[in-house]
């Protein structure tokens, strides 16, 4: 059953003069991946440090596990993992040496790091090099390093900044898979600026601009929010603004050019598949017909405008 086990309530931060975040509020679930969204400055990095306890917030609450991050930072900090974007690695030690280094910085009994070990290394898939000085590694196998340092204390809560940021695109999904593995039996919270990072990960998304959240909700509610509008028709003879507006649902016809056309609809079911059938019907020269995909800019376009 889903548990609550991180919160973060009315959660403000002030590093001077202006408020970096304003009145935070979301729920972290027992298991799966919550995204935290946001492009750069947006306040995810302030809203982490302030959950994992780095920095004390000017005003709100920060709960683990029911346990205030702020009264009782000790108690709280042993249930969480935490990866930096920037992964705090000792890159001179061999994998066994640098998380022996991190079971005893989490203070786990000296009996029980050899165990420790063996289980946080099969997780992130790297037993085979716990020989390997970290510097001898791929930039993949040194964040499956720092992810192993994360949940190296069994931690019931894990927090990732950019986790799959400067890797190339074969480590990227490599990486994303293990994340969802680690998130089988424990919460995430992923922060990222990218938005098909987060569709391609996450369970829950909270999405953070300029201090202030301005959605959150399922992954699932969040694509059917920000579904497309928009498609672009090709061909070499494509109809009339006039035609193309008698076909239902479409709203506005943009010609950007002879052969290309951008049409605005207001609701997405079946659309192109309409605009195909028309096109055989009428003998429309359509050579290619697709979605506009939605980029973070338009999102955030999309959603003050909603809101
Ligand atoms: N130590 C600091 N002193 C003063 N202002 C800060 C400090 N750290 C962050 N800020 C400001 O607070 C706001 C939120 O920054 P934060 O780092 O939390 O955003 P972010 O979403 O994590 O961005 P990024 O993805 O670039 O790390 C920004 O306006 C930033 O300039």
């Amino acid at each position: 059953m889903n548990k609550v086990i991180a919160k973060v309530e009315n959660l403000s931060h002030k590093y001077s003069r202006d408020w970096a975040i304003r009145d935070i509020n979301f729920e972290v679930f027992n298991r799966g991946i919550l995204g935290l969204l946001g492009s750069n400055g947006a306040g995810k990095s302030t809203t982490m440090n302030i959950l994992c306890g780095v920095i004390n917030q000017t005003e709100g609450n920060a709960f683990i596990d029911g346990i205030n991050m702020r009264s009782k930072p000790v108690e709280a900090k042993k249930l969480i993992g935490f990866l930096p974007q920037k992964a705090p690695l000792h890159i001179e030690l061999t994998v066994d040496e640098y998380l022996t280094h991190c079971a005893h910085l989490r203070s786990i009994p000296k009996v029980e790091i050899p165990d420790a070990l063996e289980r946080a290394k099969a997780k992130c898939g790297i037993s085979h090099f716990s020989k390997r000085v970290l510097r001898n590694l791929s930039g993949g196998y040194q964040q499956r390093v720092g992810l192993a340092q994360a949940i190296i204390h069994n931690p019931k809560l894990v927090v990732l900044d950019e986790p799959t940021n400067g890797l190339d695109p074969n480590q990227i999904q490599e990486v994303r898979k293990l994340i969802k593995e680690i998130a089988e039996d424990r919460a995430v919270i992923l922060s990222t600026h990218i938005l098909s990072e987060v569709q391609a990960t996450c369970d829950h998304i909270v999405m953070i601009e300029q201090g202030t959240i301005v959605f959150s909700d399922s992954m699932y509610a969040f694509n059917n929010y920000i579904a497309p509008n928009s498609l672009i028709m090709e061909g070499e003879v494509l109809p009339s603004k006039e035609e193309l507006l008698n076909v239902p649902h479409i709203e506005k016809v943009e010609i950007i050019n002879s052969n290309k056309i951008r049409l605005r609809f207001s609701n997405a079911d079946h659309i192109t598949q309409t605009l195909i059938h028309k096109s055989v019907e009428k003998g429309w020269d359509l050579k290619e017909i697709y979605l506009e995909k939605t980029d973070l800019d338009g999102v955030f376009a999309q959603l003050s405008g909603k809101a």
